[in-house]
């Protein structure tokens, strides 16, 4: 138990403690690792120094220094900041630096070093597989055997709240005889969750899938905002490239990989045998039961739940890596969009509308296939803690601008 007064059943309680970087009111220009407890964010640096354990790797203005320290650390400063919120004798040192979270902005908690997509539900890959290319196998001969992916842009990573632009670029229906230029007219979302990279390694280094908890320093929530025409027309043979690359949305939150021990569950049975480096039947299972919700304007459209990913974020740290390829601190790569099997439960709104033949109904009387400028999109997820209680990820929001 806290001493803060917050509510028995906050998301943010301290079995969470999500990690984030923040500017408050009274010194705007000066960022510091903020830690989320209840509606407070606590100066995690001023209280470590308050409490007479000064630290660099909090008194920071970004996450990538305690990142890059690795899981001795990790599980070190949680311990720290878990009785600096429960033993009532740090009380006058920590509470002083209790800031309303009301009254802070937040920023992007680490630098992004690379950003990798994959392409993890098979309920999502069907459903684009039956849409983009009609008459084929909806998954390619390769979906079960390795999880897909490609590489992203990591310098359009973005904080929630971040005005998304509308992206211009080709665009061609299958009908047109020529491409035209301008504004994407099919603005689509993907509810993901993404993963961010702690540990580094050097190139010639493989990642194993006993070796997720050492790399995998915490989780958050990410919108892959798609533009279907571009994507459509540029994507063969290379993958996605500018209908994806102008914007990608993050939640202001690391939860911790600790903070969802109780949320791990063993993923859907896999109907093919995957490769010796890919196959977790006897190890620890990474399938996680995160519960998510889209919002288009203030109105629920969908619930993707995270436990039915075919492909767990163990298995695609160990692809990633087996061919050495290194990894540095700041890396984040998304699980792809989260799909379930019902039409309510599909993360994008491609899937939704079924490439836009079947209109959602908001409550405001309009309907939408894919996003107007000034919609605003709001993605949010729970999952279990321990004793009943709820992980929140806080949310992850964007407004389309033109
Ligand atoms: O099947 C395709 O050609 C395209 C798939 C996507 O757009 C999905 C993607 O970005 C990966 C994912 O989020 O699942
Ligand atoms: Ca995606
Ligand atoms: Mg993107």
């Amino acid at each position: 138990m806290t001493w803060l007064a917050i509510p028995q059943d906050s998301p943010f309680g301290v079995h969470n403690l999500p990690y984030g970087v923040f500017t408050a009111p009274d010194q705007p220009g000066r960022r510091r690792i903020g830690v989320r407890i209840g509606e407070f964010v606590l100066d995690a640096g001023a209280a470590a120094r308050a409490v007479g354990t000064p630290s660099v790797l909090l008194d920071a203005d970004s996450l990538n220094p305690l990142m890059a320290a690795g899981r001795p650390t990790w599980t070190a400063v949680r311990a720290a900041l878990t009785e600096w919120l429960t033993d009532e004798a740090h009380r006058p040192a920590v509470a002083p630096h209790l800031v309303e979270l009301a009254a802070v902005e937040l920023h992007l908690p680490f630098e992004v070093a690379d950003y990798v997509d994959f392409y993890a539900s098979e309920h999502h890959a069907s459903n684009l597989g039956r849409i983009f290319r009609p008459g084929s196998e909806p998954l390619t001969p390769n979906w079960k055997h390795l999880p897909i992916g490609y590489h992203g842009r990591a310098g359009t990573v973005v904080v929630s709240g971040t005005p998304v632009v509308r992206p211009h670029g080709q665009r061609k229906a299958p009908a047109d005889p020529l491409p035209s230029f301008g504004p994407s007219r099919r603005l689509d979302i993907e509810a993901e969750i993404g993963f961010v990279v702690g540990t580094p390694t050097g190139l010639g280094t493989r990642v194993g899938l006993d070796g997720f908890r050492e790399h995998v320093f915490g989780v958050l929530l990410l919108n892959d905002w798609s533009a279907r025409d571009i994507q459509a027309w540029e994507y063969v043979p290379l993958g996605p490239f500018l209908g994806k690359s102008f914007a990608t949305s993050v939640s202001p939150w690391v939860v911790p990989l600790d903070a969802l021990e109780h949320a791990r569950v063993v993923p859907p049975a896999r109907d093919v045998e995957p490769l010796p480096y890919l196959d977790d039947r006897d190890g620890e299972p990474w399938g996680l039961d995160i519960a998510m919700e889209v919002s288009l304007n203030g109105q629920p459209v969908s619930r993707p739940p995270f436990a039915t990913m075919y492909w767990t974020a163990a298995q695609q740290l160990a692809h990633m890596t087996v061919n050495g390829a290194s990894l540095r601190t700041g890396d984040l790569y998304a699980s792809g969009t989260v799909s379930g099997p019902e039409v309510e439960t599909r993360g994008a709104l491609i899937e939704l509308t079924w490439n836009g033949e079947n209109p959602v109904k908001l409550a405001d009387g309009t309907t939408r296939t894919f996003l107007e400028n000034d919609d605003e999109v709001t993605i949010t997820a729970t999952a279990p803690g321990p004793d009943g209680t709820r992980i929140g990820f806080g949310e992850v929001t964007g407004r389309i601008v033109p």
